[in-house]
């Protein structure tokens, strides 16, 4: 269980984001969060991947045994989840022995491992962005816009292919997007962030 108490949010120096957030996600759940625009729902995210600390309230994470990296944060834009100057095939290594099964799901061509990341288009380099994250074996990801600036025919390859994987792996998801038509396909609950304030 992935639980939320009071949490509240402020950038130094300016207002507060938001006060007094609680919400839980269960392992192998897939929760949709919605909201308007500015209304905190990335600073949310960074906050329970641990790259934000809350002024207030508190995280937990029950960890499952073997589980490393518990909360893995998969962005809209992949070059900047990247070392620009890393072969793919480093940025992959990083985490771990690369896992071939991912490669062959996402359909990943070899041949990009050799490449730097400004040499695969948006798609391939979000594929793998996600495959990066789903080696760590973490028991939630948060996908946060994960394929807003695709195609929509690379949005359902991709969609499909990560669905399959979280759910034989019974991981946890919070996916945040404006694109209700995907939550509704996708998610098994759906978080309006207004209603957490
Ligand atoms: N690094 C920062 N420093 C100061 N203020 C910030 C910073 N990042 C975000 N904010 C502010 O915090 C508020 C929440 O931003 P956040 O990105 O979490 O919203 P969001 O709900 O994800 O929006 P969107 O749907 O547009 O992506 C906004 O008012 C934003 O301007």
């Amino acid at each position: 269980m992935l639980t939320l108490s009071d949490i509240s949010y402020k950038y130094r120096s300016n207002q507060i984001v938001f006060e007094h957030v609680s919400f839980a996600i269960d392992q192998g759940e897939i929760v949709g969060l919605i909201g308007r625009s500015g209304v905190g729902k990335t600073t949310l995210a960074k906050i329970i991947a641990g790259y934000l600390r809350p002024i207030a309230g508190h995280l937990s994470i029950t960890q499952e045994k073997g589980k490393a990296h518990p909360v893995q944060l998969i962005w809209q834009h992949p070059e900047e989840a990247v070392n620009p100057k890393w072969r793919i095939k480093r940025i992959l290594t990083e985490v771990g022995p690369i896992n071939e099964d991912l490669l062959a799901l996402f359909q990943i061509d070899r041949a990009w491992l050799e490449r730097f990341p400004n040499q695969l288009s948006g798609g391939q380099l979000q594929r793998i962005c996600i495959v990066r994250a789903l080696m760590t074996n973490p028991s939630y990801i948060i996908a946060d816009e994960m394929t807003t600036m695709l195609d929509p025919i690379t949005q359902v390859t991709i969609w499909k292919a990560f669905l399959s994987y979280v759910r034989s792996r019974n991981i946890g998801v919070l996916i945040i997007s404006h694109d209700q038509a995907l939550l509704g396909h996708v998610a098994t609950r759906i978080v309006t962030f207004e209603k957490l304030l």
